[in-house]
């Protein structure tokens, strides 16, 4: 469970003359969905590296249960985000000659020394409510949209604190659309892990117990 406290965080890129972000103060609690929304260039990703520790913050604190990842130096963030989030990133990363079941678990293995017990069964049991039918089937040969079942099988795998999902719905048709959103929610409810979704799926929206607006950089009331 993953409490999430914010403040003072801005952050600035070369050329551009106001923060790219800038978030006084924010908190999220430990098991909370939310959904990040705004238009196009209003910071949504760069929320998403900031809190995820993928980027550095320029100033101010980002912590999870006390734990200021803004303080940690990059191996430190990396460390804390394997060990932490599930990540569904909008180009997927996963591993075009790895079976969907191989992608699935190679976050299990790489973080451990051996693969927890139970993992491959999970694996299984996660492509299936996925839809993924033919858990051997080579990644590289799917299409987008069965990619980005994967990619949600993956990040949910190793029950993370922290779930955080960047239109995770996008490349899918609305009945397999509402499959991973239904799949979202309640895996993350299931492990009490608090769940950011950024997106522009309404249904999904919906689904997240708060929504959290972005404007210019800023949080909208
Ligand atoms: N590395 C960078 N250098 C300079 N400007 C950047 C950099 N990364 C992002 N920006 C700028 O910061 C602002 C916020 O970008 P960000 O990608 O977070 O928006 P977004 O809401 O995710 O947009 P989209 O919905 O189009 O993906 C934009 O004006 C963008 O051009």
């Amino acid at each position: 469970m993953l409490a999430l406290s914010v403040d003072g965080l801005q952050v600035r890129y070369p050329g551009l003359p106001v923060p790219a972000l800038d978030l006084p103060s924010l908190s999220l609690a430990a098991g909370e969905t939310a959904a990040l929304v705004g238009p196009s260039g209003s910071g949504k990703t760069t929320f998403i590296n900031i809190v995820t520790g993928m980027e550095r913050a320029g100033s101010g604190r980002v912590a999870w249960n006390d734990e200021n990842i803004a303080g940690l130096p990059e191996g430190g963030r990396d460390r804390w985000r394997a060990r932490n989030v599930g990540l569904v990133m909008q180009d997927f990363h996963l591993f075009p000659g790895l079976s969907a079941e191989a992608n699935v678990l190679l976050p299990q293995r790489l973080s451990h020394l051996r693969l927890p017990a139970g993992m491959q069964p999970r694996a299984r049991e996660l492509l299936a409510r996925v839809g993924i039918e033919r858990p051997e089937q080579l990644v590289g040969t799917m299409s987008r949209g069965q990619m980005q079942r994967v990619a949600v099988a993956r990040a949910l795998a190793g029950r993370p604190g922290l779930i955080v999902a960047d239109e995770p719905t996008a490349s899918l048709d609305a009945e397999s659309g509402a499959a991973v959103a239904d799949l979202l929610v309640e895996l993350a409810q299931e492990a009490g892990s608090t769940l950011i979704v950024a997106s522009h799926d309404g249904r999904l929206i919906e689904r997240m117990g708060r929504t959290l607006r972005l404007a210019n950089g800023r949080l909208a009331a």
